[in-house]
């Protein structure tokens, strides 16, 4: 029956988001599309397609390498792949089933490609700007065969009454409240590969 199925991984994903802000799961996307993201986003690389990037939104961009290092493309910004397509038809399908259980309210969404190389951070801070509320939830999937302890690199959540690090490990997830959650990434010791989204 249409609008109806429960979906158990959403399910799981949106009580997360209920009680604590934030959610952290595998399997959001399968194995050969993170796969395929994975070649595309190492083709990107080799093409040298990705730029440091910036902090602020589009009019108030500035670089600043003491606060980020990572470099990113963002998906609107080069013809689209069939598997970039498909990434966007999976994070649509999880936003209608957020706007039809729990009236979310979201109506697209940005992403982009990120690259944080050997040594590459970025600083405890919120993914909201100044001048711009419209990003709801972040989504981010890691790109990273057999990450180790010792290769760092590791999300840091800011929760009210805990800290948490999360391993960049290949195919986990992490979603959250964009205006909520305060999070930095620690340096990367190794190139660390991610695909990143706002949901707004
Ligand atoms: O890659 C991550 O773990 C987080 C990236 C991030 O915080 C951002 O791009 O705003
Ligand atoms: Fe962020």
């Amino acid at each position: 029956m249409y609008g109806t199925d429960l979906n158990p991984l959403y399910e799981e994903i949106i009580s997360g988001l209920i009680n604590e802000n934030f959610a952290v799961f595998d399997g959001f996307f399968d194995e050969n599309m993170l796969e395929a993201l994975t070649s595309r986003l190492e083709y990107h690389l080799e093409e040298e397609r990705l730029r440091t990037a910036g902090i602020g939104n589009k009019e108030l961009v500035s670089i600043d390498k003491q606060i980020r290092s990572d470099k990113i493309l963002w998906l609107k910004d080069h013809p689209e792949h069939p598997v970039e397509k498909e990434f966007m038809d999976g994070v649509a399908a999880f936003s209608e089933y957020m706007n039809r259980t729990c009236f979310a309210g979201i109506q697209g969404g940005e992403f982009h490609y990120a690259c944080y190389e050997e040594g590459a951070f970025y600083k405890r801070h919120i993914d909201r700007f100044m001048n711009d509320n419209s990003r709801k939830y972040s989504i981010i999937t890691y790109l990273n065969k057999d990450w180790q302890p010792e290769d760092g690199g590791e999300l840091v959540l800011y929760l009210e009454d805990r800290t948490l690090l999360l391993r960049p490990e290949f195919g986990k997830t992490i979603l959250f409240k964009s205006d909520l959650i305060e999070h930095e990434v620690l340096p990367a010791k190794r190139r660390r590969l991610s695909i990143t989204g706002w949901l707004k």
